[in-house]
């Protein structure tokens, strides 16, 4: 059975970075890693919440250095889209990461666009600057301006990293340059935060899609809103469970939140790390969540429906999702 063609919004380019590519990089570029076999790295990868995980992902990172290097990644992500059924996708990139390493933001754009360039008859592809949300906003707006001669090349700007503590609110200021700049506004809310930074990324940075927003449930009227104005959430059922915000896969509310009338998407955030890419995702939800064909199909059509691509693509791939037989 082919996968269900759709857009993949969330999907974190450095957390595709597979365990094998650690080596593969770390060997290239000369850099020592503490681990002596993917399996002894692998075996990291138990994560009890957010911040476990994110240590491990800046550490692993730190192996790309070269344009080369950012082309490899990225390249390597776009390969798997076709067979995913992925069409489109819409990649967020961490460059506060990489210029703390001393990596410069052209070797990073420069090397995820040429991959973009390449696989551009396979799947079609925009980067999301994220800004670090457990940095500084002064560090933000820095980035901000450092990227400014790329903007061609950068679709829209996100928040991630640590959530606990860094409410949106704290980079109103960055997020009204980018918007006056024109760029597309997403950012990470309620995966492990509250109801209350959903709330304020959508009213003080203007976000347009709620990246996960699972803890949205916890508060009926702001569900109240997220239906009313059918707000894009993308939602990681995997990296909910990996990063304990469920328990199990089967306590995942994406049902309850398609119940809800919400504009829910699924999607894999860094599937190296996550058990999975986007395909996986689907099929977990299927298999534990009794998520039906017609849902699988509604998920599919959000999908496109809430990519920044222009009405015209959208209704070009809603026929084709329209034409799936599962
Ligand atoms: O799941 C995530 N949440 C927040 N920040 C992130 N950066 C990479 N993945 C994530
Ligand atoms: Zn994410």
């Amino acid at each position: 059975m082919a996968a269900i063609p759709k857009a993949e919004l969330h999907v974190h380019i450095e957390g595709t970075l597979e365990p094998a590519m650690v080596f593969d990089l770390a060997e290239r570029n000369h850099i020592d890693l503490p681990y002596d076999s993917v399996a002894e790295l692998e075996a990291k990868y138990r994560f009890t919440d957010l911040q476990s995980f994110l240590d491990i992902y800046y550490e692993n990172m730190a192996v790309l250095r070269t344009r080369q290097d950012f082309h490899d990644l990225a390249a390597a992500y776009l390969r798997t889209c076709p067979e995913q059924g992925v069409r489109h996708a819409e990649i967020f990139f961490d460059p506060q990461a990489h210029l703390k390493r001393g990596v410069s933001i052209d070797t990073v754009i420069t090397g995820l666009c040429d991959a973009i360039d390449e696989y551009r008859d396979q799947v079609s592809a925009s980067l999301i600057l994220c800004f670090l949300r457990d940095d500084t906003a002064e560090s933000a707006m820095a980035t901000l301006l450092a990227a400014e001669p790329y903007l061609d090349r950068i679709i829209g700007v996100g928040l991630d990293s640590a959530e606990v503590g860094h409410p949106p609110s704290k980079f109103a200021e960055v997020f009204q340059r980018a918007r006056e700049k024109g760029l597309k506004v997403v950012a990470h809310a309620g995966e492990e935060g509250p109801p209350e930074y959903v709330r304020e990324a959508l009213d003080v940075l203007g976000a347009q899609r709620i990246d996960h927003g699972i803890r949205a449930l916890d508060d009926p009227k702001l569900v109240a809103r997220l239906r009313r104005e059918q707000i894009p959430l993308t939602v990681c059922p995997l990296s909910n469970v990996r990063l304990g915000v469920f328990g199990d896969i089967r306590e995942h509310t994406l049902p309850r939140m398609l119940d809800e009338g919400l504009l829910v998407t699924v999607n894999s955030d860094d599937p190296a790390y996550f058990g999975g890419n986007v395909e996986a995702n689907v099929a977990a939800i299927r298999e534990h969540l009794g998520v039906t064909e017609k849902q699988l199909r509604a998920l599919a059509e959000n999908s496109v429906r809430a990519s920044f691509l222009d009405e015209q693509t959208k209704e070009r791939l809603l026929v084709e999702v329209d034409a799936w037989n599962g």
